[in-house]
Protein backbone atom coordinates (compact mmCIF):
# COMPACT_ATOMS: atom_id res chain seq x y z
CA UNK A 1 0.00 0.00 0.00
CA UNK A 2 1.05 3.89 -0.87
CA UNK A 3 2.49 5.48 2.24
CA UNK A 4 -0.79 8.32 1.67
CA UNK A 5 -3.12 5.47 2.09
CA UNK A 6 -1.68 3.84 5.28
CA UNK A 7 -1.86 7.30 6.68
CA UNK A 8 -5.10 8.07 5.11
CA UNK A 9 -5.93 4.82 7.50
CA UNK A 10 -4.33 5.46 10.68
CA UNK A 11 -6.26 9.43 9.92
CA UNK A 12 -9.57 7.18 10.03
CA UNK A 13 -8.32 4.61 12.83
CA UNK A 14 -7.16 8.22 14.91
CA UNK A 15 -11.11 9.47 14.41
CA UNK A 16 -12.45 6.75 16.13
CA UNK A 17 -10.20 6.82 18.93
CA UNK A 18 -10.86 10.39 19.91
CA UNK A 19 -14.91 9.77 19.80
CA UNK A 20 -14.22 6.39 21.79
CA UNK A 21 -12.03 8.32 24.59
CA UNK A 22 -14.36 10.94 24.52
CA UNK A 23 -17.04 8.32 25.14
CA UNK A 24 -15.16 6.64 27.64
CA UNK A 25 -14.95 10.20 29.52
CA UNK A 26 -18.49 11.21 29.19
CA UNK A 27 -19.24 7.76 31.53
CA UNK A 28 -16.40 9.70 33.65
CA UNK A 29 -18.36 12.35 34.26
CA UNK A 30 -21.42 10.51 35.30
CA UNK A 31 -18.96 8.73 37.68
CA UNK A 32 -17.81 12.33 38.81
CA UNK A 33 -21.65 12.67 40.07
CA UNK A 34 -22.04 9.61 41.69
CA UNK A 35 -19.09 10.55 43.70
CA UNK A 36 -20.27 13.62 44.53
CA UNK A 37 -24.03 12.39 45.62
CA UNK A 38 -22.05 9.64 47.32
CA UNK A 39 -19.52 11.23 49.00
CA UNK A 40 -17.65 8.09 50.43
CA UNK A 41 -15.63 7.41 47.06
CA UNK A 42 -12.58 9.37 45.90
CA UNK A 43 -11.59 10.96 43.14
CA UNK A 44 -8.39 9.11 42.53
CA UNK A 45 -9.62 5.29 43.36
CA UNK A 46 -6.13 3.48 43.20
CA UNK A 47 -8.37 0.21 43.62
CA UNK A 48 -10.13 0.52 40.58
CA UNK A 49 -6.68 1.78 39.08
CA UNK A 50 -5.05 -1.51 39.59
CA UNK A 51 -7.76 -2.96 38.07
CA UNK A 52 -8.18 -1.23 34.80
CA UNK A 53 -4.71 -1.36 34.31
CA UNK A 54 -4.25 -4.62 34.79
CA UNK A 55 -7.35 -5.59 32.63
CA UNK A 56 -5.63 -3.81 30.09
CA UNK A 57 -2.41 -5.58 29.93
CA UNK A 58 -4.48 -8.82 29.71
CA UNK A 59 -5.95 -7.53 26.89
CA UNK A 60 -2.93 -6.20 25.37
CA UNK A 61 -2.40 -8.72 22.36
CA UNK A 62 0.89 -6.39 20.95
CA UNK A 63 2.49 -5.49 19.08
CA UNK A 64 2.49 -1.96 21.28
CA UNK A 65 3.87 -3.39 24.43
CA UNK A 66 2.30 -3.02 27.47
CA UNK A 67 4.35 -0.21 28.85
CA UNK A 68 2.62 2.11 25.87
CA UNK A 69 -0.81 1.23 26.20
CA UNK A 70 -0.30 1.65 30.40
CA UNK A 71 1.15 5.34 29.76
CA UNK A 72 -1.94 6.22 27.87
CA UNK A 73 -4.41 4.85 30.00
CA UNK A 74 -2.62 7.05 33.09
CA UNK A 75 -2.73 9.71 30.97
CA UNK A 76 -6.84 9.08 30.39
CA UNK A 77 -6.70 8.59 34.26
CA UNK A 78 -5.38 11.99 34.65
CA UNK A 79 -7.90 13.26 32.48
CA UNK A 80 -10.38 11.63 34.69
CA UNK A 81 -9.19 13.40 37.91
CA UNK A 82 -9.92 17.05 35.40
CA UNK A 83 -13.09 16.01 35.13
CA UNK A 84 -14.55 14.64 38.50
CA UNK A 85 -12.54 17.21 40.10
CA UNK A 86 -9.45 18.93 39.71
CA UNK A 87 -6.77 17.18 41.95
CA UNK A 88 -3.67 18.92 44.10
CA UNK A 89 -1.01 16.75 44.51
CA UNK A 90 2.07 17.79 46.48
CA UNK A 91 5.60 16.34 46.51
CA UNK A 92 8.86 17.17 47.82
CA UNK A 93 10.21 19.89 45.81
CA UNK A 94 11.75 22.02 44.00
CA UNK A 95 10.47 20.96 40.79
CA UNK A 96 12.76 18.32 39.20
CA UNK A 97 13.10 16.08 42.35
CA UNK A 98 12.43 11.92 42.14
CA UNK A 99 9.62 13.13 44.25
CA UNK A 100 8.37 15.04 41.28
CA UNK A 101 9.28 12.89 38.98
CA UNK A 102 7.00 9.97 41.01
CA UNK A 103 4.32 12.34 40.92
CA UNK A 104 3.92 12.74 37.23
CA UNK A 105 4.27 9.35 36.41
CA UNK A 106 1.58 8.67 39.13
CA UNK A 107 -0.81 11.59 38.58
CA UNK A 108 -0.33 12.85 34.85
CA UNK A 109 -0.55 15.71 33.33
CA UNK A 110 -4.06 16.67 33.86
CA UNK A 111 -3.68 17.76 37.97
CA UNK A 112 -1.83 20.47 39.71
CA UNK A 113 1.29 19.93 41.47
CA UNK A 114 2.47 21.71 44.59
CA UNK A 115 6.11 21.26 45.34
CA UNK A 116 6.51 21.57 49.09
CA UNK A 117 10.25 22.30 50.77
CA UNK A 118 9.98 19.12 52.97
CA UNK A 119 8.75 15.77 53.81
CA UNK A 120 6.25 16.69 56.81
CA UNK A 121 5.01 19.84 54.69
CA UNK A 122 3.70 17.30 52.40
CA UNK A 123 1.97 15.58 55.55
CA UNK A 124 0.30 18.91 56.52
CA UNK A 125 -0.59 20.33 53.67
CA UNK A 126 -2.95 16.84 53.23
CA UNK A 127 -4.02 16.93 56.82
CA UNK A 128 -5.02 20.51 56.15
CA UNK A 129 -7.19 19.67 53.41
CA UNK A 130 -5.18 21.89 51.54
CA UNK A 131 -3.74 19.04 48.98
CA UNK A 132 -5.34 15.69 48.32
CA UNK A 133 -2.91 13.85 47.89
CA UNK A 134 0.49 13.86 48.54
CA UNK A 135 3.71 11.55 47.61
CA UNK A 136 6.89 10.52 49.56
CA UNK A 137 9.61 8.67 49.82
CA UNK A 138 9.63 5.82 51.83
CA UNK A 139 12.83 3.57 51.34
CA UNK A 140 15.49 3.00 48.89
CA UNK A 141 16.91 -0.56 47.62
CA UNK A 142 20.14 0.65 48.96
CA UNK A 143 20.17 3.61 51.05
CA UNK A 144 17.42 1.85 52.88
CA UNK A 145 14.25 4.12 55.10
CA UNK A 146 13.54 7.43 54.67
CA UNK A 147 13.73 9.14 58.46
CA UNK A 148 11.60 12.12 58.00
CA UNK A 149 9.03 10.24 56.18
CA UNK A 150 8.32 7.67 59.10
CA UNK A 151 8.62 10.47 61.93
CA UNK A 152 5.88 12.34 60.19
CA UNK A 153 3.40 9.15 59.94
CA UNK A 154 4.13 9.00 64.29
CA UNK A 155 3.27 12.72 64.50
CA UNK A 156 0.05 13.03 62.20
CA UNK A 157 -3.40 10.70 61.27
CA UNK A 158 -2.41 10.27 57.51
CA UNK A 159 -3.19 6.84 56.01
CA UNK A 160 -1.42 5.59 52.78
CA UNK A 161 -3.58 4.94 50.08
CA UNK A 162 -1.23 3.42 47.48
CA UNK A 163 2.52 2.83 46.77
CA UNK A 164 5.15 2.55 44.08
CA UNK A 165 8.52 1.82 42.80
CA UNK A 166 10.55 4.02 40.40
CA UNK A 167 14.30 4.15 39.72
CA UNK A 168 16.73 6.23 40.35
CA UNK A 169 19.64 7.05 38.53
CA UNK A 170 21.64 9.63 39.88
CA UNK A 171 23.83 12.19 37.60
CA UNK A 172 26.80 14.39 38.47
CA UNK A 173 25.40 17.80 37.45
CA UNK A 174 27.41 21.29 37.14
CA UNK A 175 28.14 23.89 35.04
CA UNK A 176 31.81 23.59 35.37
CA UNK A 177 34.62 20.71 35.09
CA UNK A 178 35.00 18.08 37.15
CA UNK A 179 38.66 19.32 38.19
CA UNK A 180 36.62 22.48 39.08
CA UNK A 181 34.42 21.08 41.95
CA UNK A 182 34.52 22.46 44.93
CA UNK A 183 31.42 21.19 46.89
CA UNK A 184 28.77 18.67 45.96
CA UNK A 185 25.02 19.42 46.91
CA UNK A 186 22.66 16.30 47.25
CA UNK A 187 20.17 14.79 49.82
CA UNK A 188 22.09 12.72 52.15
CA UNK A 189 20.18 9.00 51.30
CA UNK A 190 22.11 9.64 47.77
CA UNK A 191 25.02 10.46 49.00
CA UNK A 192 24.71 7.20 50.84
CA UNK A 193 23.34 5.28 47.51
CA UNK A 194 26.62 6.73 45.56
CA UNK A 195 29.49 6.08 48.33
CA UNK A 196 31.88 3.79 46.23
CA UNK A 197 31.89 6.92 43.24
CA UNK A 198 32.64 9.44 45.88
CA UNK A 199 35.12 7.56 47.04
CA UNK A 200 36.45 6.58 43.63
CA UNK A 201 36.80 9.86 42.92
CA UNK A 202 38.15 11.54 46.27
CA UNK A 203 35.07 14.09 46.52
CA UNK A 204 34.55 12.81 50.33
CA UNK A 205 35.29 16.32 51.79
CA UNK A 206 33.40 18.35 49.26
CA UNK A 207 29.99 16.76 50.38
CA UNK A 208 27.25 19.70 51.79
CA UNK A 209 23.89 17.63 52.51
CA UNK A 210 20.55 19.58 51.27
CA UNK A 211 16.61 18.92 51.38
CA UNK A 212 16.22 17.44 48.22
CA UNK A 213 17.89 16.98 45.17
CA UNK A 214 16.04 19.79 43.38
CA UNK A 215 17.35 22.20 45.85
CA UNK A 216 21.02 21.19 45.06
CA UNK A 217 20.84 21.56 41.63
CA UNK A 218 19.24 25.20 42.33
CA UNK A 219 22.33 25.85 44.44
CA UNK A 220 24.42 24.42 42.36
CA UNK A 221 23.09 26.43 39.29
CA UNK A 222 23.90 29.76 41.16
CA UNK A 223 27.90 28.44 41.60
CA UNK A 224 30.50 28.60 39.22
CA UNK A 225 32.21 25.73 41.16
CA UNK A 226 29.73 23.41 42.95
CA UNK A 227 28.16 20.39 41.45
CA UNK A 228 25.41 18.82 42.68
CA UNK A 229 23.63 15.05 42.78
CA UNK A 230 20.38 14.48 41.03
CA UNK A 231 17.89 13.79 38.21
CA UNK A 232 18.34 14.42 34.30
CA UNK A 233 14.65 16.25 34.77
CA UNK A 234 16.84 18.66 37.35
CA UNK A 235 19.72 19.00 35.54
CA UNK A 236 17.30 20.58 32.19
CA UNK A 237 15.34 22.68 34.50
CA UNK A 238 18.01 24.41 36.14
CA UNK A 239 20.66 24.69 33.57
CA UNK A 240 23.23 22.16 34.53
CA UNK A 241 25.15 19.89 32.18
CA UNK A 242 25.28 16.43 33.16
CA UNK A 243 28.97 15.37 33.61
CA UNK A 244 28.37 11.87 34.49
CA UNK A 245 25.41 9.75 34.54
CA UNK A 246 24.24 6.59 36.32
CA UNK A 247 26.78 6.91 39.54
CA UNK A 248 24.38 5.34 41.75
CA UNK A 249 26.46 2.07 43.50
CA UNK A 250 24.10 -0.34 42.05
CA UNK A 251 22.23 0.30 39.11
CA UNK A 252 19.08 -1.43 39.91
CA UNK A 253 18.73 1.51 42.76
CA UNK A 254 15.10 1.81 43.16
CA UNK A 255 12.85 4.00 45.79
CA UNK A 256 9.30 2.98 46.73
CA UNK A 257 7.11 6.02 46.88
CA UNK A 258 4.03 6.18 49.31
CA UNK A 259 1.21 8.17 48.05
CA UNK A 260 -0.55 9.56 50.93
CA UNK A 261 -4.46 10.69 52.07
CA UNK A 262 -6.89 11.34 54.15
CA UNK A 263 -8.10 7.95 53.90
CA UNK A 264 -6.42 4.40 52.79
CA UNK A 265 -8.14 1.71 49.93
CA UNK A 266 -10.60 -0.47 49.63
CA UNK A 267 -9.19 -4.89 49.11
CA UNK A 268 -8.37 -5.59 45.57
CA UNK A 269 -7.06 -9.19 46.89
CA UNK A 270 -3.81 -8.31 46.63
CA UNK A 271 -2.93 -5.77 49.31
CA UNK A 272 -0.42 -4.89 51.62
CA UNK A 273 -0.75 -3.28 55.09
CA UNK A 274 1.18 -0.85 56.99
CA UNK A 275 1.26 -0.59 60.65
CA UNK A 276 3.37 1.00 63.55
CA UNK A 277 3.43 -0.54 67.06
CA UNK A 278 5.46 0.45 70.25
CA UNK A 279 6.98 -2.71 72.50
CA UNK A 280 7.33 -2.90 76.01
CA UNK A 281 10.56 -2.57 77.11
CA UNK A 282 11.07 -6.20 78.16
CA UNK A 283 12.67 -9.33 76.93
CA UNK A 284 11.19 -11.29 74.04
CA UNK A 285 8.48 -8.38 73.27
CA UNK A 286 8.98 -8.16 69.72
CA UNK A 287 9.88 -12.00 69.26
CA UNK A 288 5.76 -12.16 70.92
CA UNK A 289 4.79 -10.05 68.03
CA UNK A 290 6.21 -11.68 65.25
CA UNK A 291 4.39 -14.82 66.96
CA UNK A 292 1.35 -13.56 66.10
CA UNK A 293 2.02 -13.16 62.77
CA UNK A 294 3.43 -16.71 62.15
CA UNK A 295 0.20 -17.68 64.30
CA UNK A 296 -2.22 -16.48 61.60
CA UNK A 297 0.49 -17.05 58.70
CA UNK A 298 1.16 -13.67 57.74
CA UNK A 299 3.71 -12.50 55.59
CA UNK A 300 5.89 -9.91 56.68
CA UNK A 301 7.20 -7.39 53.57
CA UNK A 302 9.49 -5.14 55.80
CA UNK A 303 10.31 -3.97 59.49
CA UNK A 304 11.62 -1.14 60.43
CA UNK A 305 12.62 1.12 63.93
CA UNK A 306 12.54 4.30 64.75
CA UNK A 307 13.52 5.45 68.37
CA UNK A 308 10.89 6.57 70.41
CA UNK A 309 11.70 10.11 71.09
CA UNK A 310 9.73 10.70 74.47
CA UNK A 311 11.74 7.13 76.24
CA UNK A 312 15.66 6.51 75.36
CA UNK A 313 16.19 3.14 74.02
CA UNK A 314 12.44 2.11 73.52
CA UNK A 315 11.53 1.94 69.87
CA UNK A 316 8.29 2.17 67.47
CA UNK A 317 8.58 -0.52 65.13
CA UNK A 318 7.12 0.18 61.27
CA UNK A 319 5.87 -3.29 59.69
CA UNK A 320 4.54 -4.08 56.65
CA UNK A 321 2.46 -7.31 56.07
CA UNK A 322 0.42 -8.99 52.89
CA UNK A 323 -3.07 -8.69 53.57
CA UNK A 324 -5.81 -5.95 53.51
CA UNK A 325 -7.06 -4.87 57.27
CA UNK A 326 -10.57 -6.68 56.84
CA UNK A 327 -9.12 -9.70 55.72
CA UNK A 328 -10.08 -12.22 59.03
CA UNK A 329 -6.47 -12.92 59.71
CA UNK A 330 -5.21 -10.10 59.59
CA UNK A 331 -8.41 -9.14 61.79
CA UNK A 332 -7.26 -11.42 64.54
CA UNK A 333 -3.58 -10.76 64.18
CA UNK A 334 -4.21 -6.59 64.94
CA UNK A 335 -6.52 -7.97 67.85
CA UNK A 336 -3.61 -9.98 69.83
CA UNK A 337 -1.09 -7.50 69.08
CA UNK A 338 -3.20 -5.05 70.83
CA UNK A 339 -2.40 -7.48 74.06
CA UNK A 340 1.35 -7.42 73.25
CA UNK A 341 2.19 -3.90 72.56
CA UNK A 342 1.36 -0.71 74.09
CA UNK A 343 0.08 1.13 71.18
CA UNK A 344 -0.42 -0.43 67.59
CA UNK A 345 -1.93 2.03 64.72
CA UNK A 346 -2.54 1.27 60.92
CA UNK A 347 -1.83 3.40 58.59
CA UNK A 348 -3.57 1.94 55.96
CA UNK A 349 -4.46 -0.94 53.51
CA UNK A 350 -3.77 -0.44 49.90
CA UNK A 351 -2.94 -2.22 46.35
CA UNK A 352 0.26 -3.95 46.36
CA UNK A 353 2.82 -3.01 44.11
CA UNK A 354 3.61 -5.15 41.50
CA UNK A 355 5.04 -3.77 38.67
CA UNK A 356 2.93 -5.38 36.05
CA UNK A 357 1.18 -2.14 35.23
CA UNK A 358 4.36 0.22 34.72
C1 LIG B 1 -13.51 6.89 36.80
C2 LIG B 1 -13.11 6.72 38.07
O1 LIG B 1 -12.24 7.62 38.71
C3 LIG B 1 -10.81 7.55 38.57
C4 LIG B 1 -10.48 7.33 37.14
C5 LIG B 1 -10.42 6.05 36.63
C6 LIG B 1 -10.51 5.80 35.14
O2 LIG B 1 -10.40 6.75 34.38
O3 LIG B 1 -10.70 4.62 34.74
C7 LIG B 1 -10.29 4.96 37.51
C8 LIG B 1 -10.26 5.13 38.86
C9 LIG B 1 -10.27 6.46 39.51
O4 LIG B 1 -8.98 6.75 39.96
C10 LIG B 1 -13.57 5.57 38.88
O5 LIG B 1 -13.42 5.63 40.12
O6 LIG B 1 -14.07 4.59 38.30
Amino acid sequence: MELEELRKKIDQIDARLVELINERAEVVVEVGKFKRRSGSVPVYAPDRETQVLSKICELNKGPLPDKTLVAVWRELMSGSFFIERPLRISFLGPEGSYSHQASMKKFGQSVDYLPLADIRGVFDEVARGQCDFGMVPVENSSGGGVVETLDAFLETRIMICAEMEMPIHHNLLAKCRLEEIEKIYSKPEVFAQCRNWITENHFEGKIITEASTARAAELAAQSDNCAAIGSSLAGRIYGLNVLYEKIEDKPDNVTRFLIISSRDTPKTGDDKTAIVFTTPHKPGALFDVLGVFDKYDINLTRIESRPNKTRNWEYHFFADINGHKTDENIIKALEKLHDRTIQVQILGSFPRYTGETD
